[in-house]
């Protein structure tokens, strides 16, 4: 199959496409690739560093209040537009897959404008702008949540869960703690905010340190590339120090390998996020972030906690008395986290990669 794959910003939107040309790649090893990202958004790093070709298209979003910028936005996604159809003019994909993204946008309309079989695939309970601008144009719709059914045109639309669930059941780990410099075997605590980090989620962990640092379990806390300086500056004008059981990084690339070998997340409800925990069954506290759309990050959370998978702090209740309070009753409760453990199993996806290159498919053989 000749695949082109565009999917832009957040890792929420990256790290499932990656999983699907990686679910190819295992079916049909001749496939060729190509991914369309945007020159501003973390797909630029992370997408080059797989050895997956790339091509950037420049883009920006538009502001929901009407402005000035929002010409440029305009003639930027004409533009964008252009530069797509010469890409797939060039590249002759048999089908154009956009996992989400303002990248996204342009490179689907693009194709679906010249006649490709198109496909898109939205990760979340409410959705985004892009998804719903092009669900009127495209072949077929993969989703993740059903909530998301009836958001878009009914006859299109397949469930087949998020493509990186896929992704991380799949890798064997033989991840050590020690290369952390941590103890391996120890129970341990992952605090990250989504693919960017969260300023609350950090703020209560600066102020948690001293107690974590007297824990006998272990804190890999994870900041997020942009805050990490700020972070560690922070610490050092509260002398706080850092215990031998405390590792703080900017970011994770290898985060499949990390998951599986650690006891509690404590995070974001991101829709990846999301299933990742419960693809891998690991119990987990979500502060769901307030500024999303919707306030879809709050109902995810809650399709867990209903579940019985994980417990949720509102990011309004969240300091650093709360957070400890309920990673530590966790800690003690072994039983407890088993059985969240079991719930989580139970929403995950493990197949979803397969099923989104199924849907390709079918868009293909539909259109011919
Ligand atoms: C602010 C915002 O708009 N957030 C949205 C964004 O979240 P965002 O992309 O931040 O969060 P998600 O939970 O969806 O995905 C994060 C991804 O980044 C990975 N990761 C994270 C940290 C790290 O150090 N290393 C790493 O690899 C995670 O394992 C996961 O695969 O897209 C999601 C999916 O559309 C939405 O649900 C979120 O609401």
């Amino acid at each position: 199959m000749r695949l082109i794959v565009s999917a832009g910003g957040t890792g929420g939107h990256i790290y499932p496409a990656l999983a699907t040309i990686d679910a190819l790649k295992k079916q049909e090893p001749d496939s060729a690739i190509l991914y369309v990202g945007g020159q501003r958004g973390l797909e630029k790093n992370i997408v080059p560093q797989k050895g997956i070709p790339f091509k950037a298209l420049e883009i920006q979003g538009f502001k929901r209040k009407l402005s000035w910028d929002n010409l440029k936005t305009m003639y930027l996604f004409l533009k964008a537009v252009k530069d797509a159809k010469k890409i797939i003019k060039e590249f002759k994909p048999d089908v154009v897959v956009g996992m989400g993204g303002y990248v996204s946008g342009a490179v689907v309309y693009a194709a679906q404008a010249m006649g490709i079989p198109t496909v898109i695939h939205e990760q979340n309970s409410v959705v985004g702008l892009t998804n719903k601008f092009l669900s009127r144009y495209v072949d077929k719709i993969g989703i993740a949540f059903e909530a998301a059914r009836s958001q878009f045109p009914q006859a299109k639309v397949k469930f087949v869960g998020n493509p990186r669930a896929q992704e991380v059941v799949r890798v064997r780990s033989h991840f050590n703690w020690n290369e952390y410099g941590l103890k391996n075997n120890k129970p341990t605590l992952l605090i990250f905010g989504g693919s960017q980090g969260a300023l609350k989620i950090n703020q209560a962990t600066i102020e948690a340190m001293p107690a974590f640092n007297q824990r006998n379990y272990q804190v890999v806390f994870v900041t997020g590339q942009k805050r990490y300086e700020g972070v560690i500056a922070q610490l050092n004008q509260r002398h706080t120090l850092v215990g031998e059981n405390v590792v703080i990084k900017p970011y994770i690339s290898n985060m499949p390998e990390i998951m599986p070998k650690v006891s509690i997340i404590l995070g974001r409800a991101g829709a990846t996020s999301i299933a990742e925990i419960t693809a891998l069954g690991v119990p987990s506290i979500l502060v769901p972030s307030p500024y999303v759309t919707a306030d879809h990050q709050t109902k995810n959370a809650q399709s867990l906690v209903k579940a019985g998978a994980a417990e949720m702090i509102t990011e309004d209740n969240l300091n650093s008395e709360s957070l400890l309070k309920v990673v530590d009753n966790l800690m003690n409760e072994d039983a407890h986290r088993l059985e969240m453990e079991h719930a989580a199993k139970q929403i995950g996806v493990v197949d979803a990669a397969d099923q989104l290159v199924a849907l390709m498919r079918t868009a293909i053989s539909e259109k011919h």
